[in-house]
């Protein structure tokens, strides 16, 4: 089946020079939910802009429901429902009127069954006759929604759906979106957050310093962030790792003093228990422990080595 959205070679240069996207390609599917993962300043926001015609296109290709976004950008956009980062809402409407006049805006006849079918998935049908300034912060994201499927777009973008959300309010919206999927509609997210991908999508798009470093589907990618370090501070110094210590990965600090072991939280076994046993009977003594996760940064890494090799 064709992708939905094709993105290909995307290069985004802004005004004052900056290279915001270094040649982008990604396929989107139809139906799946993505995550586009990746730090800060990383090009997901330029990459959606591109994708729903805001941010002019440098060079490259992108396609949506088969129109080129540069050819046919009306058609492109009229498959894509967006909701931003910001909220952006005329605060003393109705729910009901605005989203009516944002399905008009798309040049689309009334259609209030639709916009109902909209409200009901979204929890907000008891509210359609609130005015929005009534609502709470998290009805408010969801009217935002509700706007964005007002035009029954197949593609709907998320730009941080949870971004200074608290922890309630997150877990609602990842309920939202789970609803959204099974009627059908693809969905692109854009976090910060790993165990937000984790939680939600199919598959997890990580992009890194304008470029899409690799599209992998969510459990095989959260393998490689289950990777801790364990640090064991010895109290006495080591000259070298004793021989019967060799089948475990583990690297001695320059000045004898720390042993460092990886480990996969997420493997049957990690070998702790054993290698901690077997560092006492080679007549190791550690004096102080400290684990930590892989931080984002150095999955990045990891995975930008990966690529190249
Ligand atoms: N209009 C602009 N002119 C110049 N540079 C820009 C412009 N818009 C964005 N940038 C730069 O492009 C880079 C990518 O920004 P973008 O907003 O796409 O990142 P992001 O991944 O969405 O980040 P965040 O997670 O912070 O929203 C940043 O370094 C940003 O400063």
């Amino acid at each position: 089946m064709a992708p939905i959205i094709s993105i290909k070679n995307l290069t985004k240069t802004y005004d004052n020079g900056f290279h915001a996207l270094k040649g982008a390609s990604l396929d989107i599917e139809d139906g799946e939910i993505i995550a586009l993962l990746g730090p800060n300043g990383a090009g997901k926001t330029t990459l959606i802009g591109a994708v729903c015609g805001m941010v002019s296109i440098t060079s490259g290709t992108v396609t949506v429901g088969g129109y080129d976004v540069v050819e046919q950008p009306r058609k492109a956009r009229s498959q894509i429902g967006l909701v931003p980062q910001e909220l952006a809402l005329e605060i003393f409407e109705t729910v009901w009127d605005t989203v009516r006049f944002t399905r008009g805006l798309f040049g689309l006849p009334r259609d209030d069954a639709h916009l109902e079918k909209v409200l009901r998935s979204l929890s907000l049908w008891d509210k359609k006759d609130n005015r929005i300034n009534e609502l709470s912060g998290g009805m408010k994201r969801r009217v935002m929604i509700a706007k964005a499927l007002s035009h029954e777009p197949r593609v709907l973008f998320l730009d941080e759906p949870t971004a200074g959300v608290d922890v309630a309010l997150r877990k609602d919206m990842w309920e939202v979106v789970r609803k959204l999927r099974e009627s059908g509609v693809t969905i692109i997210l854009t976090t910060h957050y790993i165990e937000e991908a984790e939680e939600m999508a199919d598959r997890i798009g990580v992009i890194n310093k304008g470029d899409v470093l690799l599209v992998q589907n969510t459990a095989d990618l959260m393998q490689s962030f289950s990777k801790k370090t364990l640090t064991m501070d010895l109290a006495e110094p080591l000259s070298a790792l004793p021989a019967e210590l060799g089948k475990y990965a583990l690297a001695l600090s320059q000045d004898g003093m720390a042993l460092t072991y990886e480990y996969d939280t997420q493997a049957e076994r990690t070998g702790l228990t054993r290698m901690i046993a077997d560092l006492a009977e080679a007549g190791i003594s550690v004096h102080d422990l400290a684990s930590r996760q892989s931080s984002l940064e150095e999955v990045f890494l990891t995975l930008v080595e990966e690529e190249k090799a």
